[in-house]
């Protein structure tokens, strides 16, 4: 679904260039949950913001469901708007939206008609438990809570890949164990792919594949039966 092929990405600031990346190859199948680990400065964000086509200067070549990216704003815009979901470790919810704005947002994006945008938005809160709190600004909201919003904003429009930043880096462990445990079954009930960095052992041990990354260069793939 997601194919990336001998990547390699330079930064240069003024005369110092850093290899963030080096061949790096991954292939990112349907439904599947692939975390990014690795040291601080190894390459996690910089991989993260090339699958989420949010950066288009590397050598290489990107395939998204077969199709060639030509490094294009406006297809990588378009491929964005939908068939890519985005989870932060510090939610990114809008603050002046409801839960049930927030959700909205992308399809008020993609064009969709009031009343359907009514239906889906309800049954993705009801799908992460948070029905009774669609009228209920961020604020008002604890950090497991925000960060079930900030998953049914990622998967209201049935995107086909969702890339996720230490998605539960900033929730306490019972939290973090449930966060865990709906994006696997949103995963595996709406067959969308997730690549998530994270440092957290509970996170890689229910992906299905974990790469390690080390100075931009992957050391090592494991593929594990996922949980
Ligand atoms: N915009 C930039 N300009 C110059 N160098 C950068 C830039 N972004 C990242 N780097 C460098 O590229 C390398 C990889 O950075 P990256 O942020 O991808 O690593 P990371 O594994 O995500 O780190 P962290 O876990 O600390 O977020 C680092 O050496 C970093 O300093």
């Amino acid at each position: 679904m997601l194919q990336l092929t001998h990547i390699e990405k330079t930064y240069t600031t003024g005369e110092i260039q850093l290899q963030a990346l080096r061949d790096v190859n991954l292939h990112i199948q349907a439904g599947m949950m692939v975390a990014l680990c690795g040291p601080s400065g190894s390459g996690k964000s910089t991989l993260l913001n090339i699958c989420g086509l949010l950066n288009q200067d590397y050598f290489g070549e990107v395939r998204f469901a077969g199709e060639l990216l030509m490094r294009d704003y406006r297809q990588a815009m378009e491929i964005r708007r939908t068939h890519l979901g985005f989870v932060f470790q510090k939610f990114n919810l809008v603050p002046v939206m409801t839960a049930f704005e927030n959700v909205a947002y992308p399809l008020l994006l993609n064009g969709l008609k009031a009343v359907e945008v009514k239906r889906c938005v309800m049954a993705m809160l009801d799908h992460v438990g948070l029905i009774k709190f669609a009228h209920y600004r961020p604020d008002r909201l604890s950090g497991g809570q925000q960060q079930r919003v900030a998953i049914a904003r990622a998967l209201v429009h049935q995107p086909k890949l969702v890339i996720a930043d230490e998605p539960t880096a900033s929730l306490d462990s019972e939290t973090a164990e449930q966060i865990v445990a709906l994006m696997k079954s949103l995963g595996r009930e709406k067959e969308t792919a997730f690549i998530v960095a994270s440092h957290d052992d509970r996170m890689t041990l229910h992906c299905d594949k974990v790469i390690h990354l080390k100075d931009g260069v992957i050391q090592l793939e494991e593929n594990l039966c996922a949980a």
